[in-house]
């Protein structure tokens, strides 16, 4: 497991902190991702539970072990935390063959050569390598290389796996592979993993729980599911997936008026700041008459289809144009008027941004 207490990270000469008050805690065997923007402070995280940064206050435990107390001065160098790392360059060495690359580290940690030999074997297998082990490594496709990468890190065999857009070197198709392959690989082993990303995508499909960051600090946490359906930051609701989203102008009870139409929430509008929706949940119709709540007229400006299904963009009497995204089966007359229903279970009420930090 892992445990960060209020890390605070300001680089030398810096006039910002990049990392501020990041708390989070792993439990064993969990797989956990640091999502955000660029330059929001992931890798600077990651690179402290690694011990390649110093934080300037805060504790870190990995395991039974403090590895960084700024209060009782603790700093366990890198090398001697129970860790694996994966990087974006694989940094594997060329004048190696793949199986030398893998059993290196266990070579500068003096393991016995058997013991080296079963363990790089048994990495190997685990990364569908094993026919390579002789081949050098400059004789590896990207995927291939950043398998060597994994198994050597796999080798190791400690409790936590950190990796830092271990995947985002690869062509997109691959990353989707490997992407899958490499969530398996962490659960069958029961790896504890400290993933980084600035792919939405990525995080959702990998990740047990995600912790979102922006500005330096962890402004959402909870499960794929949990993040996407109920984000509670504008932050969130638009960085993780697309979403409308519509200023509340007025509320009462669980009635409110936003700058585009009235919608009923199915919880007390109190301290609600916006509304946002995702474009798969609003459902758009050419037929209906516009009644009910949460019910607003409009005008197709657009369909584009892409076989799985139908991009529409819709003009609202007001003026704003919402994007829509339908069954590839409904047939749409571009022009003509169009209801949209945005659904009360699928509404995403968000507090305003500055009451959130
Ligand atoms: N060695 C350094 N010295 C000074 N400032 C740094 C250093 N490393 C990172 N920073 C700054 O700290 C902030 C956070 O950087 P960090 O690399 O942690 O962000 P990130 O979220 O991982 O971004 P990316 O996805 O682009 O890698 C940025 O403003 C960056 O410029």
């Amino acid at each position: 497991m892992i445990e960060c207490k209020d890390l605070w990270l300001t680089y030398p000469g810096a006039a910002q902190a990049s990392v501020c008050g990041v708390s989070l805690a792993l439990q064993p065997g969990e797989f956990v991702t640091l999502l955000g923007p660029s330059g929001c402070g992931k890798t600077s995280t990651l690179r402290s539970v690694a011990g390649l940064e110093t934080p300037t206050t805060g504790s870190i435990r990995i395991g039974d072990n403090v590895v960084f107390d700024s209060v009782k001065g603790i700093q366990t160098p890198t090398h001697a935390r129970d860790i694996s790392m994966v990087f974006q360059s694989y940094a594997i060495w060329p004048h190696m063959t793949v199986q030398q690359n893998v059993a290196f580290p266990l070579e500068i940690a003096r393991m016995s050569r058997d013991q080296i030999k079963a363990n790089v074997n048994e990495a190997l297998r685990m990364v569908g390598l094993g026919a390579l082990a002789d081949r050098s490594a400059t004789q590896l496709s990207g995927g291939q290389q950043q398998r060597v990468a994994i198994a050597r890190a796999l080798v190791r065999r400690s409790g936590v796996m950190l990796l830092d857009e271990p995947l985002s070197n690869l062509d997109a198709k691959l990353r989707e592979q490997m992407r899958l392959e490499l969530r398996e690989l962490i659960k069958t082993v029961g790896l504890t993993a400290l993933y980084v990303t600035h792919d939405q995508e990525e995080a959702l499909m990998l990740s047990d729980r995600i912790a979102l960051m922006n500005a330096g600090r962890i402004v959402e946490e909870g499960t794929p599911s949990e993040l996407y359906l109920r984000p509670t930051t504008r932050f969130g609701a638009t960085f993780l997936g697309a979403a409308e989203v519509f200023d509340v102008v007025r509320a009462r009870g669980q009635e409110l008026e936003t700058s585009d139409g009235a919608l009923h929430l199915s919880q007390d509008a109190d301290g609600v700041a916006h509304v946002a929706i995702r474009p798969e949940a609003i459902v758009a119709t050419q037929s209906g008459e516009v009644n009910g709540p949460n019910r607003w007229s409009g005008r197709l400006i657009s369909a584009i289809f892409s076989g799985r299904q139908q991009q529409l963009v819709v003009e609202l009497a007001g003026g704003r144009r919402v994007n829509v995204l339908a069954p590839p089966t409904t047939e749409f007359r571009v022009q003509e008027p169009v209801t949209l229903e945005l659904p009360t279970e699928r509404l995403m009420p968000l507090a305003s941004d500055s009451a959130t930090h």
